[in-house]
């Protein structure tokens, strides 16, 4: 379970910070893409030495307006004040030397053969710019580090460090840079939830410091401890803002998404154990082995949806890799409805129905120079051909029908997919693996990114494709969630399958003390 310090006194901090003069003052402030209004006139103040968080649907305008603060793109009318000055150049050099504002992006930009010293003082560096005293410069580091409770090594390359680790290096380089108000947009989707502390431990430190913080996350037990402030966009429009004591986390998301939102039904109470024993299994694992897993054995049946947990180095993501034949494997068999299929590769899968939604969207899977329609519609682009050529209506129409079926919210399909935001991303790449209609669907961290109407959307789309009889083999390192979506949760550690649960019957604690390898309970 993730525990969050609690945070202090945002009132004294507001006054240290500088009284009742807020960090950033946002006034009409608007952003066009073509005819799409990614923002229309948004107002509202950002109070320093606090935390505030951004909340809004995939789409809703958080990262336009993320993007604008930090200087990457211009408004296209209104205007940001910060700390009482008016901002008249929006680029990042000037946002942070003149305005001590910067942004933690979701792809971090770091010099990865650099070390964590270089990276953390370049451009900044002690002494003489250009020759640099090695030795000042693991001076300052080792300071900063430890003023900010960093256990860090200066002299490591940062190519080494894991991505949660670099996540802290380039906070600690805007703050190197004087940044006193910090943007970060979304830093939890990649973390489990005991790097997630070590960053939420950094955040709090920070702003007992007096830094500023604006924070846009989908996580609202995330939101609901961290944040002293709450702002809602929905559609381009701030329609809500709240001190967090003012609120609940079921009024902000009635907030982003327009309407109350039912709680939502587990799969558990809808269909109690259902019994599948008598069926084929669409898809059965044996003494499965390869890179970072071993020996694993499972069935899956035709409707029955498997969760796979474990840590992120239990070897889930290979393992689902080595099923789909994106990863070779070095023994063990798959087989589809009862027949054992060799030779594994993503081609063969595609005609075998198997399908793979990919965790990480950008380095798997998005075609960055194409369209959103060309995107959904890139394995099933041959059977809407005729000889050779496409049947661009028929395909249009297919590829539009799956973009709405999934709300993927987009000006046309004809748009460049990098226009979408984050979510909308991610449910175009389920709505493409859909489309081949398979009988075996593979799913690495479905949700990642997606905001909380979205989530039940494809939970509810996910029940209805196993009510069709689809098997589900689906990796999650959100556990609610696959409390909530599976029948069964298969758990590794170390790359061994250590149990099979009944999702019916297990909690949280029950999965991580599996995961951890606290308990070795038979499969
Ligand atoms: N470069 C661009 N060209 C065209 N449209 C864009 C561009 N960037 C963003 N948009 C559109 O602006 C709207 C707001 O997108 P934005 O990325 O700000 O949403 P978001 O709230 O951050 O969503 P998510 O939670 O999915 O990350 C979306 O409709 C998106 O498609």
């Amino acid at each position: 379970m993730t525990t969050l310090s609690p945070l202090g006194g945002p009132e004294d901090l507001r006054a240290q910070a500088g009284g009742t003069q807020p960090a950033i003052r946002i006034r009409g402030l608007s952003r066009s893409f073509g005819p799409v209004r990614a923002l229309e006139d948004v107002s509202f103040d950002v109070p320093a030495g606090e935390l505030t968080a951004l909340l809004g649907e995939n789409g809703a305008g958080k990262s336009t307006l993320l993007k604008i603060l930090a200087g990457l793109q211009p408004p296209s009318g209104g205007s940001v004040t910060l700390f009482g000055r008016e901002v008249d150049a929006y680029d990042p050099h000037t946002m942070l030397t003149e305005h001590s504002i910067a942004i933690v992006p979701q792809e971090l930009s770091l010099l990865p053969d650099r070390t964590v010293a270089e990276n953390i003082l370049a451009g900044v560096e002690p002494g003489n710019r250009l020759f640099p005293s090695k030795r000042t410069m693991i001076r300052r580091t080792l300071e900063l580090l430890s003023e900010l409770e960093l256990q860090l090594d200066p002299n490591t390359v940062v190519r080494t460090l894991d991505m949660a680790t670099q996540q802290l290096v380039v906070v600690a380089r805007s703050i190197a840079r004087g940044c006193r108000v910090l943007i970060l947009d979304e830093p939890t989707a990649m973390l489990t939830p005991a790097e997630a502390d070590r960053l939420f431990a950094l955040m709090a430190k920070l702003k007992a410091g007096g830094t500023t913080l604006l924070y846009v996350s989908h996580r609202m037990p995330e939101v609901f401890a961290l944040a002293d402030q709450i702002e809602v966009l929905r559609d381009g429009r701030h329609v809500a803002s709240w001190r967090r004591s003012e609120t609940t986390p079921e009024q902000a998301v009635a907030a982003m998404v327009g309407r109350e939102l039912g709680q939502f039904t587990s799969r558990a109470e809808l269909h109690p154990a259902a019994d599948r024993s008598g069926s084929t299994p669409a898809l059965a694992v044996a003494e499965l082995s390869g890179r970072r897993h071993s020996g694993i054995s499972f069935e899956v049946r035709p409707g029955e949806i498997l969760g796979v947990a474990g840590l992120p180095d239990s070897g889930r993501v290979e393992l689902l890799h080595n099923i789909f034949g994106a990863e070779k494997g070095t023994g063990g068999t798959v087989a589809l409805s009862g027949r054992v299929y060799e030779n594994r590769s993503p081609i063969a899968s595609v005609a075998a129905k198997l399908a793979f939604v990919p965790g990480e969207r950008r380095a798997q899977g998005l075609l960055t120079t194409m369209s959103v329609g060309d995107n959904i519609g890139v394995l099933t682009v041959r059977a809407l051909s005729r000889l050779g050529l496409v049947r661009r209506g028929a395909f249009d129409r297919s590829t539009s029908e799956r973009a709405r079926a999934l709300r993927v919210k987009t000006a046309t399909i004809d748009q460049p997919i990098t226009n979408l935001s984050g979510g909308n991303q991610q449910k175009a790449m389920l709505a493409r693996w859909l489309a081949i209609e398979p009988t075996v669907l593979v799913l690495d961290e479905p949700t990642r990114g997606v905001d909380v109407g979205a989530k039940a959307e494809i939970y509810e789309q996910l029940f209805a494709l196993s009510e069709g009889g689809v098997a589900m083999l689906c990796s999650s390192s959100d556990l609610p969630e696959l409390l909530t979506i599976t029948d069964r949760i298969a758990v590794l550690s170390e790359g061994r399958l250590v149990g099979i649960v009944d999702t019916a019957s297990a909690t949280e604690e029950s999965i991580m003390t599996l995961a951890t390898g606290a308990v070795a309970s038979a499969a």
